[in-house]
């Protein structure tokens, strides 16, 4: 698939450029002919009217008489061979062949990238008109969706049983409808989706009078014949049930209506669940106390690696326990593009370890593209490597290869842990070289809006900066994971977001951590 990695999309716009050039070709030829046929035709027309008038009179005339005798011979052929389709059997032809050449999306695509927006929208509350305007957190990115457009949105929703998306985005094309001079999609089509999806929103009343609309339009509806029924079905049930003094517009609690009542009940944020806490981490709604902020420092460091005197690296705390720090300018722009460059063509979607059975798997949880990239492949691989190992004191002897992502439109990785945990079936025994005890994540792209790495127990939320590295501990001095380096990759809304991780075992650290960056018991 292409969604899930912004690099791959690129093809696509290629894509798209031959398709517009070979439809404008054929466009130009089509209108060519129909302009000639149009000249036959007034031609033709002019003529005939003349005769008409006067049918004796016309035909009397040598040049008339030659005229009539033309029309139906040389310049009727000439229409039926105008007629002749091997323009459009060539368009054709191309078109097919364009599916073996081209690189084109699949409807899997469609459906992740729907899905996508759907997600980008719950992470950071957009609403779904602005959205439709092209307008993301007030910035105007696009020209905007049809209501064509806005209705294959909610196809999508539709097809994934998410009703609550489809009714929000039926809803934007049937406003869109309503103001459309040249329509891009039906009344009727909207409509069935809508009702139907308003039904299973727990809105009957509403489903039945979208349904008799939809009636009027098509009286002969199959489909909403048959809904009417069952609606009105529910709503004389309804009734009885009504009697016994409950609601009855509200037996099914959309989506939206479940969090209002949870945040209503929460209000302390402390109480609030992970899922929640990430997604207000991820807007960037929780800020950490001032007390706790005026303790984090920023300064140089040397560690006493005597070439870090020379070139210290400027080093940010971003959480004191368990510490994560940040080091500003380790990467530089040559080596981002050599990363970049050596990792793109072998992008793969990333996968995740199955908890019990520990195969390797693409989940809904993980959307991205991935690679791997080792020390040989190139000089600055060797070189950011070595730079890890002075940035944090450690040896990357027994690390994992440098993972470099890319993540697309909504991509995101939600909250887990780097470490495996014990009772996990894990491919990091096979390895022999114990758990990952340390992560370093360097950011290869400034992300303008969303991606932030964000640790939902800690209230900490890490915004990509290019070129800044993250470092964290997984595990305890003692080998023991440490929880609250959970921490997750939010959606990301607007850019591409390229990070690279190198993961480094417990192996060969023995006599290591202990000097390292990290000198408190964590
Ligand atoms: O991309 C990020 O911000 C975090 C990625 C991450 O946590 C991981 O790859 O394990
Ligand atoms: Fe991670």
């Amino acid at each position: 698939e292409v969604y899930t990695a912004l690099a791959d999309m690129e093809g696509l716009l290629e894509t798209e450029g031959v398709l517009i050039e070979s439809l404008s070709t054929f466009i130009k030829a089509q209108e060519d002919m129909l302009n000639q046929l149009r000249r036959y035709h007034a031609d033709f027309s002019r003529e005939h009217d003349k005769a008409s008038q006067d049918v004796q009179t016309y035909l009397s005339n040598p040049i008339n008489a030659y005229t009539l005798v033309k029309h139906l011979t040389t310049d009727w052929k000439d229409i039926e061979n105008l007629l002749d389709d091997s323009k459009m059997k060539e368009f054709q032809l191309n078109v097919s062949n364009y599916h073996t050449v081209l690189k084109f999306p699949t409807d899997e695509d469609l459906n992740g990238a729907a899905v996508a927006l759907m997600r980008l929208q719950d992470t950071y509350k957009l609403d779904t008109s602005a959205v439709a305007k092209g307008l993301i957190n007030g910035v105007q990115y696009s020209t905007g969706l049809t209501a064509g457009d806005c209705f294959e949105l909610g196809r999508q929703s539709y097809n994934n049983k998410d009703f609550y998306h489809t009714v929000q985005w039926m809803t934007e094309a049937l406003q869109r409808y309503n103001e459309e001079t040249n329509k891009t999609i039906t009344k009727a089509d909207i409509l069935e989706y809508l009702a139907f999806s308003t039904y299973m929103e727990g809105n009957v009343h509403s489903a039945l009078e979208m349904t008799d609309e939809l009636l009027t339009l098509s009286p002969n509806h199959n489909r909403a014949m048959g809904n009417k029924v069952y609606y009105l079905q529910d709503i004389a049930t309804k009734g009885l049930v009504k009697k016994k003094g409950e609601d009855g517009n509200s037996d099914i609690i959309s989506n939206s209506q479940q969090l209002t009542v949870v945040e209503k009940k929460l209000g302390d944020i402390d109480e609030l669940p992970e899922r929640e806490l990430y997604e207000r981490l991820c807007r960037g709604e929780v800020k950490r106390s001032l007390a706790k902020e005026a303790k984090l420092k920023c300064r140089y460091v040397h560690n006493d690696n005597p070439f870090l005197f020379l070139a210290p690296f400027k080093v940010e705390e971003a959480s004191l326990s368990p510490k994560i720090v940040l080091f500003h300018n380790v990467l530089s722009d040559p080596e981002i593009e050599t990363i970049k460059h050596l990792a793109q063509p072998r992008l793969k979607r990333a996968t995740v370890q199955n908890y019990k059975t520990g195969e390797l798997e693409v989940a809904s949880y993980r959307i991205s593209k991935s690679a791997w990239l080792r020390e040989e492949e190139h000089p600055h691989i060797a070189t950011v490597v070595r730079r890890v190992e002075d940035m944090t004191g450690l040896t990357c002897d027994t690390a994992e290869e440098l993972q470099v992502v890319n993540y697309g439109i909504g991509g995101h990785y939600e909250p887990h842990f780097d470490f495996a945990r014990r009772g996990e079936t894990n491919a990091f025994k096979s390895l022999g070289t114990g758990n990952r005890i340390a992560t370093t994540l360097f950011y290869m792209s400034d992300v303008p809006q969303g991606g932030a790495t964000v640790f939902p127990h800690l209230r900490v939320a890490l915004y990509p900066k290019k070129g800044t590295a993250a470092f964290w501990y997984n595990l305890y001095r003692n080998g023991e994971g440490d929880y609250r380096t959970r921490h997750a990759a939010c959606p990301v809304l607007t850019g591409s977001k390229w990070v690279s991780n190198k993961w480094l075992h417990e192996r060969g650290q023995e006599l290591l951590r202990k000097c390292g960056l990290d000198s408190n018991e964590d």
